[in-house]
Protein backbone atom coordinates (compact mmCIF):
# COMPACT_ATOMS: atom_id res chain seq x y z
CA UNK A 1 0.00 0.00 0.00
CA UNK A 2 1.17 3.18 -0.82
CA UNK A 3 1.17 5.94 1.20
CA UNK A 4 -0.47 8.99 -0.27
CA UNK A 5 2.35 11.43 0.57
CA UNK A 6 2.01 14.88 -2.25
CA UNK A 7 6.25 16.10 -1.93
CA UNK A 8 4.54 19.64 -3.94
CA UNK A 9 2.34 19.91 -1.03
CA UNK A 10 5.66 20.72 1.20
CA UNK A 11 6.71 23.78 1.67
CA UNK A 12 9.42 25.48 -0.21
CA UNK A 13 13.04 24.18 1.41
CA UNK A 14 13.17 27.71 2.70
CA UNK A 15 9.86 27.88 4.32
CA UNK A 16 10.67 24.60 5.79
CA UNK A 17 11.61 25.25 9.53
CA UNK A 18 8.31 25.15 11.00
CA UNK A 19 7.32 28.12 13.43
CA UNK A 20 7.48 25.55 16.34
CA UNK A 21 11.08 24.68 15.93
CA UNK A 22 12.11 28.66 15.90
CA UNK A 23 10.33 28.71 19.10
CA UNK A 24 12.17 25.95 20.50
CA UNK A 25 15.50 27.13 19.31
CA UNK A 26 14.76 29.98 21.21
CA UNK A 27 13.87 28.58 24.58
CA UNK A 28 17.10 26.10 24.28
CA UNK A 29 19.31 29.55 24.39
CA UNK A 30 17.47 31.36 26.96
CA UNK A 31 17.24 28.37 28.73
CA UNK A 32 21.05 28.14 27.87
CA UNK A 33 21.44 31.86 28.98
CA UNK A 34 19.66 31.48 32.09
CA UNK A 35 21.84 28.94 33.15
CA UNK A 36 25.44 30.69 31.89
CA UNK A 37 23.63 33.61 34.19
CA UNK A 38 23.00 31.10 36.98
CA UNK A 39 26.32 29.87 36.81
CA UNK A 40 27.92 33.10 36.86
CA UNK A 41 25.82 34.30 39.84
CA UNK A 42 26.26 31.04 41.73
CA UNK A 43 30.48 31.38 40.90
CA UNK A 44 29.95 34.97 42.38
CA UNK A 45 27.67 33.60 45.14
CA UNK A 46 30.21 31.25 46.17
CA UNK A 47 33.74 33.67 45.68
CA UNK A 48 31.74 36.20 47.62
CA UNK A 49 31.21 33.44 50.26
CA UNK A 50 34.34 32.71 50.27
CA UNK A 51 36.14 35.81 50.99
CA UNK A 52 33.34 36.65 53.66
CA UNK A 53 33.74 33.75 55.31
CA UNK A 54 37.77 34.59 54.99
CA UNK A 55 37.22 38.14 55.98
CA UNK A 56 34.81 36.73 59.42
CA UNK A 57 37.88 34.27 60.55
CA UNK A 58 39.61 37.89 61.42
CA UNK A 59 38.26 39.59 64.88
CA UNK A 60 35.93 41.59 65.21
CA UNK A 61 32.24 42.71 66.36
CA UNK A 62 29.17 40.37 64.92
CA UNK A 63 27.37 42.20 62.15
CA UNK A 64 23.74 42.18 60.64
CA UNK A 65 23.56 40.77 57.20
CA UNK A 66 23.71 43.40 54.29
CA UNK A 67 24.26 46.38 56.74
CA UNK A 68 27.19 44.55 58.55
CA UNK A 69 28.12 47.39 61.21
CA UNK A 70 26.58 50.10 59.76
CA UNK A 71 24.20 50.15 62.84
CA UNK A 72 27.32 50.47 65.33
CA UNK A 73 28.80 53.29 63.52
CA UNK A 74 25.96 55.38 62.89
CA UNK A 75 26.00 55.59 66.72
CA UNK A 76 29.46 57.36 66.40
CA UNK A 77 27.99 59.67 63.63
CA UNK A 78 30.40 57.53 61.02
CA UNK A 79 33.40 58.76 62.68
CA UNK A 80 35.38 56.12 62.00
CA UNK A 81 38.07 57.35 65.09
CA UNK A 82 35.86 57.23 67.61
CA UNK A 83 34.19 53.78 66.50
CA UNK A 84 37.75 52.96 66.10
CA UNK A 85 38.67 53.55 69.95
CA UNK A 86 35.68 51.93 71.17
CA UNK A 87 35.73 48.81 68.86
CA UNK A 88 39.30 48.23 70.99
CA UNK A 89 37.81 47.61 74.30
CA UNK A 90 36.79 44.40 72.93
CA UNK A 91 38.94 44.08 69.84
CA UNK A 92 42.57 45.89 70.69
CA UNK A 93 45.11 44.13 68.27
CA UNK A 94 43.07 43.76 64.98
CA UNK A 95 39.62 44.16 64.27
CA UNK A 96 37.37 43.92 60.91
CA UNK A 97 34.13 46.00 60.55
CA UNK A 98 31.58 45.42 57.70
CA UNK A 99 30.59 49.02 56.51
CA UNK A 100 27.24 47.86 54.51
CA UNK A 101 29.00 45.22 51.98
CA UNK A 102 32.82 46.86 52.23
CA UNK A 103 35.15 44.73 54.79
CA UNK A 104 37.81 47.16 56.54
CA UNK A 105 40.36 45.95 58.62
CA UNK A 106 42.06 48.15 61.80
CA UNK A 107 45.85 46.81 62.55
CA UNK A 108 46.77 48.15 65.64
CA UNK A 109 50.19 46.55 66.46
CA UNK A 110 53.18 47.92 65.81
CA UNK A 111 53.86 44.64 64.02
CA UNK A 112 51.47 44.39 61.96
CA UNK A 113 51.57 47.95 60.97
CA UNK A 114 54.89 47.27 60.15
CA UNK A 115 53.56 44.24 57.69
CA UNK A 116 51.71 46.98 55.79
CA UNK A 117 53.28 49.72 55.86
CA UNK A 118 57.33 48.49 54.80
CA UNK A 119 55.89 46.55 52.28
CA UNK A 120 56.17 47.43 48.58
CA UNK A 121 53.23 45.63 47.38
CA UNK A 122 51.02 46.83 49.59
CA UNK A 123 51.00 50.94 48.68
CA UNK A 124 48.07 51.27 46.86
CA UNK A 125 45.25 53.75 48.23
CA UNK A 126 41.50 52.88 49.10
CA UNK A 127 38.68 53.64 47.09
CA UNK A 128 38.08 56.00 50.09
CA UNK A 129 40.38 58.80 48.74
CA UNK A 130 38.05 59.10 45.17
CA UNK A 131 36.55 62.28 46.48
CA UNK A 132 39.87 63.69 46.34
CA UNK A 133 40.10 62.96 42.80
CA UNK A 134 38.17 66.14 41.43
CA UNK A 135 40.35 68.34 43.25
CA UNK A 136 43.89 66.66 42.72
CA UNK A 137 43.17 64.07 40.10
CA UNK A 138 46.35 61.27 40.58
CA UNK A 139 48.54 63.71 41.86
CA UNK A 140 51.38 61.73 44.50
CA UNK A 141 49.06 61.19 47.41
CA UNK A 142 45.85 59.61 45.30
CA UNK A 143 47.92 58.10 42.56
CA UNK A 144 48.51 54.49 42.07
CA UNK A 145 51.13 52.23 40.69
CA UNK A 146 53.47 52.93 37.76
CA UNK A 147 52.49 56.47 37.82
CA UNK A 148 53.13 56.83 41.83
CA UNK A 149 56.50 55.59 41.61
CA UNK A 150 57.64 57.32 38.67
CA UNK A 151 56.05 60.94 40.17
CA UNK A 152 57.79 60.05 43.86
CA UNK A 153 61.30 59.52 41.83
CA UNK A 154 60.75 62.76 40.54
CA UNK A 155 59.79 64.36 43.31
CA UNK A 156 61.83 63.11 46.21
CA UNK A 157 65.17 65.27 45.26
CA UNK A 158 62.28 68.56 45.71
CA UNK A 159 62.54 67.83 49.50
CA UNK A 160 66.41 67.33 49.83
CA UNK A 161 67.77 69.18 52.73
CA UNK A 162 69.36 72.00 50.88
CA UNK A 163 66.40 72.92 48.77
CA UNK A 164 64.17 72.86 52.03
CA UNK A 165 67.34 75.31 54.19
CA UNK A 166 66.31 77.85 51.76
CA UNK A 167 62.36 77.84 52.66
CA UNK A 168 63.42 78.99 56.28
CA UNK A 169 62.90 83.27 55.42
CA UNK A 170 59.95 82.06 54.17
CA UNK A 171 58.83 80.06 57.62
CA UNK A 172 60.01 82.99 59.33
CA UNK A 173 58.26 85.85 57.73
CA UNK A 174 55.11 84.46 58.02
CA UNK A 175 55.54 83.27 61.50
CA UNK A 176 56.61 87.11 62.23
CA UNK A 177 53.04 87.83 60.90
CA UNK A 178 51.23 85.19 62.97
CA UNK A 179 52.97 86.50 66.06
CA UNK A 180 51.65 90.02 64.80
CA UNK A 181 47.84 88.83 64.56
CA UNK A 182 48.50 86.68 67.73
CA UNK A 183 49.58 89.70 69.74
CA UNK A 184 46.01 91.53 69.32
CA UNK A 185 44.31 88.71 71.04
CA UNK A 186 46.59 88.70 74.03
CA UNK A 187 44.29 89.08 77.12
CA UNK A 188 41.88 86.85 79.53
CA UNK A 189 39.82 86.14 76.70
CA UNK A 190 39.98 82.85 75.48
CA UNK A 191 40.10 82.86 71.56
CA UNK A 192 40.03 80.86 68.46
CA UNK A 193 43.88 79.74 67.74
CA UNK A 194 43.35 77.17 65.01
CA UNK A 195 42.37 79.59 62.85
CA UNK A 196 45.26 81.58 62.74
CA UNK A 197 47.65 79.28 62.33
CA UNK A 198 46.15 77.59 59.31
CA UNK A 199 46.33 80.86 57.81
CA UNK A 200 49.64 81.16 58.39
CA UNK A 201 50.62 77.89 57.10
CA UNK A 202 48.26 78.27 54.11
CA UNK A 203 50.39 81.25 53.16
CA UNK A 204 53.95 79.26 53.67
CA UNK A 205 52.42 76.76 51.69
CA UNK A 206 51.57 78.98 48.97
CA UNK A 207 54.93 80.53 48.84
CA UNK A 208 56.99 77.30 49.16
CA UNK A 209 54.95 75.63 46.42
CA UNK A 210 54.36 77.91 43.89
CA UNK A 211 56.18 80.77 44.71
CA UNK A 212 53.35 82.76 44.72
CA UNK A 213 52.02 84.93 47.57
CA UNK A 214 48.72 84.76 48.98
CA UNK A 215 48.28 86.93 51.93
CA UNK A 216 45.52 84.71 53.62
CA UNK A 217 46.81 85.58 56.93
CA UNK A 218 46.01 89.76 55.97
CA UNK A 219 42.97 88.63 54.27
CA UNK A 220 41.70 85.27 55.16
CA UNK A 221 38.23 85.27 53.23
CA UNK A 222 39.79 85.80 50.08
CA UNK A 223 37.66 83.58 47.17
CA UNK A 224 40.72 80.72 47.48
CA UNK A 225 41.01 80.65 51.02
CA UNK A 226 36.96 79.64 51.14
CA UNK A 227 37.36 77.69 48.64
CA UNK A 228 39.81 75.46 50.27
CA UNK A 229 38.13 75.64 53.61
CA UNK A 230 35.44 74.20 51.68
CA UNK A 231 37.39 71.24 50.35
CA UNK A 232 39.55 70.03 53.18
CA UNK A 233 36.07 69.44 55.38
CA UNK A 234 35.98 66.08 53.55
CA UNK A 235 34.78 62.94 55.58
CA UNK A 236 37.28 60.13 55.49
CA UNK A 237 34.99 57.56 55.61
CA UNK A 238 33.52 57.78 52.10
CA UNK A 239 31.82 54.75 50.78
CA UNK A 240 29.24 56.51 53.23
CA UNK A 241 29.23 59.14 50.78
CA UNK A 242 27.84 57.09 48.43
CA UNK A 243 25.57 55.99 51.03
CA UNK A 244 24.43 59.41 51.21
CA UNK A 245 20.88 59.62 52.13
CA UNK A 246 21.87 57.43 55.25
CA UNK A 247 24.44 59.83 56.49
CA UNK A 248 23.00 63.33 56.14
CA UNK A 249 23.31 63.51 59.91
CA UNK A 250 22.30 66.51 61.44
CA UNK A 251 25.84 67.04 61.96
CA UNK A 252 26.62 66.80 58.08
CA UNK A 253 23.35 69.22 57.18
CA UNK A 254 25.15 71.82 59.39
CA UNK A 255 27.91 71.93 57.74
CA UNK A 256 26.42 72.07 54.19
CA UNK A 257 25.16 75.28 55.51
CA UNK A 258 28.30 76.12 57.06
CA UNK A 259 29.85 75.37 53.64
CA UNK A 260 27.18 78.13 52.08
CA UNK A 261 28.22 80.46 54.07
CA UNK A 262 31.85 80.24 54.37
CA UNK A 263 31.32 80.40 50.26
CA UNK A 264 29.81 83.25 50.51
CA UNK A 265 27.61 83.31 47.48
CA UNK A 266 24.25 82.67 47.10
CA UNK A 267 23.11 79.11 46.55
CA UNK A 268 21.26 79.61 43.64
CA UNK A 269 24.83 80.97 42.15
CA UNK A 270 26.44 78.02 43.44
CA UNK A 271 24.06 75.75 41.66
CA UNK A 272 24.01 77.59 38.05
CA UNK A 273 27.82 77.20 37.77
CA UNK A 274 27.74 73.80 39.20
CA UNK A 275 25.76 73.08 36.44
CA UNK A 276 27.40 74.85 33.83
CA UNK A 277 30.62 72.72 35.08
CA UNK A 278 28.20 69.20 34.39
CA UNK A 279 27.68 70.78 31.35
CA UNK A 280 30.61 71.56 29.96
CA UNK A 281 31.91 67.77 31.67
CA UNK A 282 30.32 66.71 27.93
CA UNK A 283 28.61 63.25 27.63
CA UNK A 284 30.52 61.71 30.83
CA UNK A 285 29.26 64.00 32.64
CA UNK A 286 26.06 63.07 34.92
CA UNK A 287 23.14 64.83 33.97
CA UNK A 288 21.56 64.28 37.14
CA UNK A 289 20.61 67.18 39.58
CA UNK A 290 23.36 67.46 42.10
CA UNK A 291 22.83 67.74 46.16
CA UNK A 292 23.88 71.11 47.52
CA UNK A 293 27.48 69.18 49.06
CA UNK A 294 28.54 68.66 45.44
CA UNK A 295 27.73 71.98 44.08
CA UNK A 296 29.79 73.42 46.98
CA UNK A 297 32.47 71.03 46.17
CA UNK A 298 32.38 70.92 42.20
CA UNK A 299 31.96 75.45 42.71
CA UNK A 300 35.07 75.26 45.18
CA UNK A 301 37.20 73.18 43.10
CA UNK A 302 36.73 75.05 40.20
CA UNK A 303 37.46 77.91 41.63
CA UNK A 304 40.96 76.34 43.36
CA UNK A 305 41.88 74.96 39.69
CA UNK A 306 41.29 78.39 37.91
CA UNK A 307 43.95 80.05 40.77
CA UNK A 308 46.45 77.68 40.19
CA UNK A 309 46.15 77.62 37.03
CA UNK A 310 46.78 81.08 36.60
CA UNK A 311 49.93 80.97 38.93
CA UNK A 312 51.62 78.08 36.60
CA UNK A 313 50.91 80.23 33.62
CA UNK A 314 52.11 83.41 35.17
CA UNK A 315 55.06 81.21 36.07
CA UNK A 316 55.97 79.15 32.65
CA UNK A 317 56.01 82.75 31.45
CA UNK A 318 58.62 84.18 33.47
CA UNK A 319 60.50 80.73 33.04
CA UNK A 320 60.69 81.17 29.56
CA UNK A 321 61.36 84.96 30.04
CA UNK A 322 64.04 83.71 32.15
CA UNK A 323 62.76 85.89 35.07
CA UNK A 324 63.33 82.89 37.36
CA UNK A 325 67.27 82.32 38.11
CA UNK A 326 66.66 78.36 38.88
CA UNK A 327 70.42 77.41 38.80
CA UNK A 328 71.93 80.30 40.70
CA UNK A 329 74.91 78.53 42.50
CA UNK A 330 75.44 79.53 46.48
CA UNK A 331 78.78 79.91 47.74
CA UNK A 332 79.18 75.96 49.23
CA UNK A 333 78.05 75.05 45.41
CA UNK A 334 74.24 73.69 46.04
CA UNK A 335 72.07 74.98 43.37
CA UNK A 336 69.12 77.01 44.64
CA UNK A 337 65.68 76.41 43.71
CA UNK A 338 62.92 78.88 44.02
CA UNK A 339 59.38 77.03 44.87
CA UNK A 340 58.11 72.95 44.49
CA UNK A 341 56.70 74.54 41.20
CA UNK A 342 59.52 75.98 39.59
CA UNK A 343 61.42 72.79 40.46
CA UNK A 344 58.75 71.03 38.13
CA UNK A 345 58.94 73.06 35.42
CA UNK A 346 63.18 72.87 35.07
CA UNK A 347 62.33 69.20 35.46
CA UNK A 348 60.31 69.61 32.19
CA UNK A 349 62.77 71.50 30.98
CA UNK A 350 65.30 68.66 31.29
CA UNK A 351 62.68 65.98 29.71
CA UNK A 352 60.34 65.10 32.54
CA UNK A 353 57.22 65.17 30.24
CA UNK A 354 54.85 66.43 32.32
CA UNK A 355 51.85 68.06 30.75
CA UNK A 356 50.40 71.39 32.22
CA UNK A 357 47.42 68.83 34.61
CA UNK A 358 50.27 66.75 35.51
CA UNK A 359 52.16 69.60 36.81
CA UNK A 360 48.66 71.04 38.21
CA UNK A 361 47.67 67.93 40.50
CA UNK A 362 50.79 67.73 42.11
CA UNK A 363 50.93 71.38 42.78
CA UNK A 364 47.22 70.94 44.44
CA UNK A 365 48.32 68.21 45.79
CA UNK A 366 51.17 69.76 47.84
CA UNK A 367 48.88 72.89 48.72
CA UNK A 368 46.30 70.33 50.01
CA UNK A 369 49.17 67.76 51.65
CA UNK A 370 51.05 71.01 53.20
CA UNK A 371 48.91 73.20 55.29
CA UNK A 372 45.94 71.68 56.59
CA UNK A 373 48.35 68.87 58.43
CA UNK A 374 50.96 71.74 59.47
CA UNK A 375 48.43 74.06 60.76
CA UNK A 376 46.68 71.08 62.38
CA UNK A 377 49.43 69.98 64.04
CA UNK A 378 50.66 73.08 65.47
CA UNK A 379 47.32 73.97 66.67
CA UNK A 380 47.24 71.15 69.40
CA UNK A 381 50.81 71.29 70.30
CA UNK A 382 49.99 74.90 71.35
CA UNK A 383 47.31 73.94 72.92
CA UNK A 384 48.62 70.78 74.35
CA UNK A 385 50.97 73.26 75.77
CA UNK A 386 48.96 75.66 77.51
CA UNK A 387 47.31 72.53 79.38
CA UNK A 388 50.63 71.35 80.37
CA UNK A 389 52.76 74.69 81.53
CA UNK A 390 55.58 73.18 83.40
CA UNK A 391 56.57 71.35 79.69
CA UNK A 392 56.04 74.98 78.32
CA UNK A 393 58.50 76.24 80.70
CA UNK A 394 61.03 73.66 79.65
CA UNK A 395 60.62 74.16 75.74
CA UNK A 396 61.26 77.82 76.43
CA UNK A 397 63.99 77.35 78.53
CA UNK A 398 65.44 75.36 76.13
CA UNK A 399 64.58 78.02 72.87
CA UNK A 400 66.00 81.18 74.71
CA UNK A 401 69.29 79.03 75.75
CA UNK A 402 70.09 78.36 72.21
CA UNK A 403 68.43 81.92 70.84
CA UNK A 404 68.70 84.32 73.39
CA UNK A 405 65.90 86.16 74.40
CA UNK A 406 65.82 88.65 71.04
CA UNK A 407 63.08 88.03 69.31
CA UNK A 408 65.20 87.14 65.64
CA UNK A 409 64.53 84.79 62.93
CA UNK A 410 65.84 81.51 63.33
CA UNK A 411 68.40 79.37 61.87
CA UNK A 412 68.99 76.03 60.91
CA UNK A 413 71.48 75.78 63.02
CA UNK A 414 69.39 77.13 66.16
CA UNK A 415 66.24 74.07 64.91
CA UNK A 416 68.61 71.73 64.82
CA UNK A 417 69.85 72.32 68.17
CA UNK A 418 66.24 72.17 69.67
CA UNK A 419 65.93 69.10 70.98
CA UNK A 420 62.94 69.47 73.65
CA UNK A 421 61.00 70.83 71.26
CA UNK A 422 61.64 68.40 68.97
CA UNK A 423 60.50 65.95 71.56
CA UNK A 424 57.75 68.11 72.37
CA UNK A 425 56.69 68.55 68.75
CA UNK A 426 57.07 64.25 68.52
CA UNK A 427 54.76 63.98 71.51
CA UNK A 428 51.86 66.48 70.21
CA UNK A 429 51.78 64.33 67.08
CA UNK A 430 51.52 61.66 68.58
CA UNK A 431 48.27 62.81 71.07
CA UNK A 432 47.29 64.26 68.16
CA UNK A 433 48.17 63.27 65.02
CA UNK A 434 47.53 65.43 61.53
CA UNK A 435 45.94 62.48 59.76
CA UNK A 436 44.47 60.28 62.18
CA UNK A 437 43.88 57.54 59.80
CA UNK A 438 44.72 56.21 56.07
CA UNK A 439 43.80 53.50 54.18
CA UNK A 440 45.13 50.72 51.68
CA UNK A 441 43.77 48.77 49.33
CA UNK A 442 45.12 44.66 49.39
CA UNK A 443 45.32 43.51 46.37
CA UNK A 444 47.19 40.32 47.14
CA UNK A 445 47.08 38.17 50.71
CA UNK A 446 48.33 40.06 53.49
CA UNK A 447 50.22 37.64 56.22
CA UNK A 448 50.09 39.30 59.40
CA UNK A 449 52.64 38.35 62.25
CA UNK A 450 51.41 36.62 65.46
CA UNK A 451 49.07 38.59 67.26
CA UNK A 452 48.18 36.66 70.53
CA UNK A 453 49.99 33.06 69.41
CA UNK A 454 47.86 33.61 66.23
CA UNK A 455 48.55 34.12 62.33
CA UNK A 456 46.41 35.56 60.57
CA UNK A 457 45.73 36.37 56.89
CA UNK A 458 43.72 39.26 55.37
CA UNK A 459 42.30 38.83 51.59
CA UNK A 460 42.66 40.41 48.82
CA UNK A 461 39.90 42.90 48.11
CA UNK A 462 40.00 43.94 51.68
CA UNK A 463 41.04 47.86 52.80
CA UNK A 464 43.46 47.86 55.61
CA UNK A 465 43.23 51.28 58.25
CA UNK A 466 46.04 52.02 59.97
CA UNK A 467 45.01 54.72 62.58
CA UNK A 468 47.41 56.40 64.31
CA UNK A 469 45.56 58.67 66.29
CA UNK A 470 44.40 54.70 67.97
CA UNK A 471 47.76 53.04 67.63
CA UNK A 472 49.50 55.55 69.32
CA UNK A 473 47.33 55.71 72.44
CA UNK A 474 47.28 51.72 72.63
CA UNK A 475 48.26 51.43 76.27
CA UNK A 476 50.45 48.26 75.78
CA UNK A 477 52.79 50.59 73.72
CA UNK A 478 52.58 53.80 75.56
CA UNK A 479 51.99 53.62 79.07
CA UNK A 480 49.32 56.00 80.78
CA UNK A 481 48.34 57.12 77.15
CA UNK A 482 46.94 60.30 77.28
CA UNK A 483 49.70 62.18 79.51
CA UNK A 484 51.44 64.23 77.36
CA UNK A 485 55.28 63.59 77.90
CA UNK A 486 57.72 64.53 75.65
CA UNK A 487 60.30 62.55 77.32
CA UNK A 488 58.92 59.16 75.86
CA UNK A 489 61.14 60.24 72.65
CA UNK A 490 64.09 60.26 74.85
CA UNK A 491 66.59 58.36 72.50
CA UNK A 492 66.98 55.66 75.11
CA UNK A 493 62.90 55.20 75.43
CA UNK A 494 62.93 54.98 71.46
CA UNK A 495 65.77 52.69 71.43
CA UNK A 496 63.61 50.29 73.33
CA UNK A 497 60.27 50.69 71.35
CA UNK A 498 59.29 49.52 67.85
CA UNK A 499 59.79 51.65 64.99
CA UNK A 500 56.30 51.33 63.59
CA UNK A 501 54.61 52.13 67.05
CA UNK A 502 54.66 55.64 66.03
CA UNK A 503 53.94 56.22 63.14
CA UNK A 504 52.41 60.18 62.22
CA UNK A 505 54.44 60.17 59.02
CA UNK A 506 53.15 56.56 58.01
CA UNK A 507 56.04 54.83 57.10
CA UNK A 508 58.24 52.42 54.40
CA UNK A 509 57.83 53.22 50.85
CA UNK A 510 54.53 55.28 50.73
CA UNK A 511 55.40 57.63 53.95
CA UNK A 512 55.29 61.06 53.98
CA UNK A 513 57.42 63.01 51.69
CA UNK A 514 56.98 66.14 53.22
CA UNK A 515 58.44 65.01 56.49
CA UNK A 516 61.55 66.82 57.02
CA UNK A 517 59.71 70.28 55.53
CA UNK A 518 56.85 69.83 57.91
CA UNK A 519 59.19 69.06 61.11
CA UNK A 520 61.19 72.07 59.85
CA UNK A 521 58.31 74.24 59.51
CA UNK A 522 56.58 72.89 62.96
CA UNK A 523 60.08 74.11 65.11
CA UNK A 524 59.87 77.70 63.27
CA UNK A 525 56.71 78.62 64.16
CA UNK A 526 56.38 76.93 67.68
CA UNK A 527 59.86 78.54 68.82
CA UNK A 528 59.01 81.94 67.59
CA UNK A 529 55.59 81.46 69.30
CA UNK A 530 57.04 80.38 72.19
CA UNK A 531 59.77 83.16 72.67
CA UNK A 532 56.99 85.76 72.72
CA UNK A 533 53.78 84.20 74.25
CA UNK A 534 52.88 82.29 77.01
CA UNK A 535 49.88 80.02 75.79
CA UNK A 536 47.34 79.42 78.81
CA UNK A 537 44.59 77.10 79.02
CA UNK A 538 41.28 78.25 77.64
CA UNK A 539 39.51 77.61 81.32
CA UNK A 540 40.19 74.58 83.71
CA UNK A 541 39.17 71.72 82.16
CA UNK A 542 38.49 72.29 78.72
CA UNK A 543 39.08 70.21 76.00
CA UNK A 544 38.10 70.11 72.78
CA UNK A 545 36.11 67.44 70.90
CA UNK A 546 38.21 65.93 67.65
CA UNK A 547 37.02 64.22 64.94
CA UNK A 548 38.65 62.31 63.09
CA UNK A 549 38.19 63.54 59.20
CA UNK A 550 40.65 63.45 56.61
CA UNK A 551 42.94 65.68 58.48
CA UNK A 552 42.26 65.70 62.48
CA UNK A 553 39.80 68.46 63.50
CA UNK A 554 38.23 70.26 66.29
CA UNK A 555 34.59 68.93 66.13
CA UNK A 556 32.69 72.96 66.62
CA UNK A 557 36.16 73.89 64.59
CA UNK A 558 37.59 75.71 67.56
CA UNK A 559 40.74 75.24 69.45
CA UNK A 560 40.62 77.99 72.15
CA UNK A 561 43.84 79.62 74.31
CA UNK A 562 44.63 82.34 75.95
CA UNK A 563 47.80 84.12 75.21
CA UNK A 564 50.27 86.25 77.55
CA UNK A 565 53.36 87.94 76.31
CA UNK A 566 56.41 87.51 77.73
CA UNK A 567 57.53 89.80 79.67
CA UNK A 568 61.29 90.06 78.79
CA UNK A 569 59.92 91.45 76.02
C1 LIG B 1 52.59 67.57 60.48
C2 LIG B 1 52.59 67.54 59.18
C3 LIG B 1 52.31 66.34 58.34
C4 LIG B 1 51.83 65.11 58.68
C5 LIG B 1 51.44 64.62 60.07
C6 LIG B 1 51.75 64.33 57.48
C7 LIG B 1 51.33 63.01 57.42
C8 LIG B 1 51.29 62.26 56.26
C9 LIG B 1 50.86 60.89 56.21
C10 LIG B 1 50.41 60.06 57.40
C11 LIG B 1 50.95 60.49 54.93
C12 LIG B 1 50.59 59.11 54.37
C13 LIG B 1 49.14 59.15 54.00
C14 LIG B 1 48.68 57.87 53.38
O1 LIG B 1 49.41 56.88 53.27
O2 LIG B 1 47.51 57.89 52.99
C15 LIG B 1 51.42 61.61 54.15
C16 LIG B 1 51.63 61.59 52.80
C17 LIG B 1 52.01 62.69 52.06
N1 LIG B 1 52.34 63.94 52.55
FE1 LIG B 1 52.35 64.47 54.50
N2 LIG B 1 52.17 65.09 56.42
C18 LIG B 1 52.53 66.32 56.90
C19 LIG B 1 53.04 67.38 56.18
C20 LIG B 1 53.24 67.39 54.82
C21 LIG B 1 53.78 68.48 54.07
C22 LIG B 1 54.26 69.79 54.68
C23 LIG B 1 53.76 68.12 52.75
C24 LIG B 1 54.21 68.87 51.53
C25 LIG B 1 54.83 69.98 51.51
C26 LIG B 1 53.22 66.78 52.69
C27 LIG B 1 53.03 66.08 51.54
C28 LIG B 1 52.63 64.75 51.49
C29 LIG B 1 52.50 64.00 50.26
C30 LIG B 1 52.73 64.54 48.85
C31 LIG B 1 52.12 62.71 50.62
C32 LIG B 1 51.88 61.51 49.70
C33 LIG B 1 53.16 60.71 49.62
C34 LIG B 1 53.00 59.47 48.76
O3 LIG B 1 51.93 58.89 48.68
O4 LIG B 1 54.01 59.09 48.16
N3 LIG B 1 52.92 66.35 53.96
N4 LIG B 1 51.62 62.68 54.99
Amino acid sequence: MTIPVSVQALPPSSDRVPFFSLAATMHVVIVLMGVVALLFVSILAIKRKIFVDRVNTLPGPPGLPVLGNLIDLAGFNFEIVAAGLSFTVDYPQIFRVWVGPFPYVILNTAETVEAVLSSVHHIDKSSDYSTLHPWLRFGLVTSTGAKWHARRRLLTPTFHFRILDQFLPVFNRNTAVLAKHLAAKEGSTPFNLDRYVHLCALDTICETAMGATLGAQENGDSEYVRALKTRTCERVFLPLANLYPLAVTQRLQHRIREGHQALAVPQRHVLRVANRLVLRAGPQGSARPLTSRECRQRCSTHLMHCSVNQVIKKRKDMHTEKLVKLQETTEDGAKLRVAFLDQLLLANENGAGLSDVDIQEEVDTFMFGGHDSVGTAVTFILYSLSKNPEIQELAYQDIISIVGREIRDLSNQDLVQMKYLERVIKEGLRLYPSVPLFIRKLHTDLQLPEVNGKRMTVPPGVAVIIAPYILHRQASLWPNPERFDPDRFLPEECATRHPYAYVPFSGGPRNCIGQKYAMMEMKCMIARLLMEFKFIEAYPGYEPEVVGELILKSKNGQVLVRLQRREHQ
